[in-house]
């Protein structure tokens, strides 16, 4: 299994086992994420240092929206795991094209990137997962889960009609035990890049400007022509979020959530109470999981899960080591 490279890590990360902490790094002016193996390479012991060591803030809790099977009381003993992940390369990445609301697949490239984070995550409990209504972040989802050793089967949930709805019911309870449902919901979508999308970046940096170029892609609150800013699209994702999927995590439901590039940067700002200035410098791989804790109505962030022999990932929380205890009983 390929190991977290600092290649793969999120982003141009420094080494940093010094300070051995996870997530962003602040210095510098400038948000950067560090995995657990960037951070101890090829180590697991130290990984499990690390692990425990990490600075890992713990984040106040967004206001909780109340949930229909908690009340408005978030459960004191829950605890979740909350794993983002970006699809892995499109063939508009590869081509280097403004992608945005474009619903393009995944390159081979991007299918290996979604089955390597699959095999990071193997061990981790998913309860539900939500992905855009894109297919890049799809496959990623379905493909990581292919990996995952409890093997239930992701089923996509069809609400967009009634027969939709009605003709993909399962009806046998033990079946649908064995099963994980997929949310799709179009609020995670990438930011809606206007009259940018299928131009390539290049080009357009050549004709309009580098400055130009950039304050349209990574400047908080100016839209590209007839666009989403990051401002608009966090709007959307972060609500989503808040309504539907902080509700699944205070009932003790662990949660995927497979994204873009955008949107996720919107509910991480939001998860790390990053400011707009710093979320402007935070750039997130393709195919790179992250993995937050939600316990007792708060976010500890995890960094990026190494692999499924990664000791440290386990020591996160009891409840992590127990589910991986029961997988092993399983396979025995
Ligand atoms: O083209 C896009 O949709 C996005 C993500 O690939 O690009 P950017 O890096 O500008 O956010």
């Amino acid at each position: 299994m390929a190991a977290c490279t600092s290649q793969q890590a999120l982003i141009s990360v420094k080494p940093r086992c010094a300070s051995a902490s996870f997530g962003p790094d602040r210095r510098a002016g400038s948000v950067r994420f560090v995995s657990a193996t960037s951070c101890c390479p090829g180590s697991r012991k130290l990984g499990l240092v690390c692990a425990s060591n990490s600075q890992s803030s713990v984040i106040e809790p967004a206001k909780l929206p109340s949930s229909p099977e908690s009340g408005s009381n978030p459960k004191k003993s829950s605890e979740a795991a909350l794993i983002l992940i970006r699809h892995g390369e499109s063939l508009w990445n590869e081509k280097n094209l403004f992608t945005g609301c474009v619903d393009v697949p995944l390159t081979p490239k991007g299918v290996n990137e979604a089955i390597e984070a699959g095999k990071r995550i193997c061990n981790i409990p998913v309860d539900v997962i939500y992905t855009s209504s894109l297919i890049r972040a799809q496959m990623t989802a379905m493909l990581a889960m292919m990996q995952h050793r409890r093997k239930k089967v992701p089923i996509i949930v069809h609400k967009e009609s009634e027969r939709a709805h009605q003709w993909s019911q399962v009806y046998s309870e033990e079946t649908k035990k064995q099963s994980i449902p997929v949310i799709t919901a179009w609020q995670l979508n990438e930011r809606m890049y206007g009259e940018l999308q299928g131009l390539n970046k290049q080009e357009t940096a050549d004709l309009f400007g580098k400055e130009q170029v950039h304050e349209w892609r990574r400047s908080y609150d100016i839209p590209p022509p007839n666009g989403e800013s990051l401002e608009m699209c966090a709007e959307r994702a972060v609500s989503y979020f808040k309504e539907q999927i902080i509700p699944q995590l205070v009932s003790g439901k662990h949660v995927m959530i497979a994204a873009h590039g955008n949107s996720l940067r919107s509910i991480i700002m939001h998860l790390d109470k990053l400011t707009s200035q710093e979320v402007i410098s935070l750039e997130l791989s393709t195919g790179i999981p992250m993995l937050y804790i939600f316990k007792e109505g708060k976010f500890i962030r995890r960094g990026s899960p190494a692999g499924p022999s990664e000791a440290g990932v386990y020591a996160y929380t009891k409840s992590l080591a127990k589910y991986r205890q029961k997988l092993d009983g399983m396979d025995q």
